[in-house]
């Protein structure tokens, strides 16, 4: 495994949020992942970077169990958060995934009102004792997701009605209102204009400062403008992991060298 270190430039922080090893992903006899290691700091955007098909979105899946939903796949191997095996029977995945939430590429708010997509998640959760407490949550998340200027006249009309990149930064308010360790996106802009895509970039810088942050993306220019940490995946293997501007600039994999100068993919 190539440079594991945490100890890279514009990392703010050395703490770990998340320890994977020796993972391995099966759909039935299809082996998505294969023995892969991987260590995500803390306060910290890690870009999961590869050709379709490599195996991001699967093992960004792993992180929060999501692959749980799916019959046919399997995880094996270990996942730490915070020290904790987030495979162990006796973790709840709800509530793991309140503390790892998701973004999805499509922006997908409930068919619900504003208020309502963000105050679900501690409402289901129970973190506000009153309605002036999920006042404030709502308010918190709105600010934090950079929706709160644009939203606050109309929190109770639909979500839905809100355009693309407004949609997905309700998705991360939606998010954060359950005080996350870590934020999942999966191609969080691939569904948006250019303008929403810089907006949701500058919010993921800002984010970073509380959350770990891990975004699958097929835009190397992307991963290159938001993330400190890349991992680079080819047929299901991690490649090379390191810091950012050593994959781009200085790759040690030929692999990697391959993928980012457009040989592969
Ligand atoms: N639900 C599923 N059932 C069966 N096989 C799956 C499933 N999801 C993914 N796979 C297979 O697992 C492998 C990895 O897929 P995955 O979607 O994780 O790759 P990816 O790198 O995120 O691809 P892309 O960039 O195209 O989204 C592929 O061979 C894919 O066909």
């Amino acid at each position: 495994m190539n440079d594991m270190r945490a100890v890279e430039r514009d990392v703010d922080t050395n703490d770990l949020k998340i320890t994977a090893r020796g993972v391995d992903v099966f759909y039935g006899d299809t082996h998505a992942i294969k023995d892969v290691d991987v260590d995500i700091v803390d306060n910290t955007v890690t870009a999961f970077i590869g050709p379709s098909g490599c195996g991001k979105s699967t093992f960004l899946r792993c992180l929060n169990r999501m692959n749980d939903t799916i019959d046919v796949a399997r995880v094996e191997g270990s996942i730490m958060l915070d020290g904790e095996d987030i495979y162990d029977p006796k973790v709840d995945p709800v509530q793991l995934r309140a503390k790892v939430g998701m973004v999805f590429q499509k922006p997908n708010p409930f068919p619900k009102s504003i208020y309502d997509n963000v105050a679900y998640g501690p409402r289901i959760h129970g973190l506000a004792k009153d309605k002036a407490a999920l006042d404030e949550i709502v308010e918190k998340s709105l600010r934090r997701a950079a929706l709160w200027d644009e939203a606050k006249d109309r929190l109770d009309q639909p979500g839905t009605g809100l355009s693309g990149g407004q949609q997905q930064r309700l998705c991360i308010a939606r998010a954060v209102a359950t005080n996350p360790e870590v934020l999942l996106m999966d191609e969080p802009c691939s569904a948006l204009d250019p303008i929403a895509t810089a907006q949701i970039e500058e919010l993921i810088d800002e984010l970073r400062s509380r959350y770990s942050v891990v975004i699958v993306t097929h835009s190397m220019q992307q991963a290159a403008r938001v993330s400190q940490k890349t991992a680079f995946f080819h047929l299901g293997e991690l490649v090379e992991f390191g810091e950012t501007g050593h994959i781009f600039t200085n790759p040690s994999d030929p692999r990697t060298e391959s993928y980012i100068t457009g040989r592969i993919g």
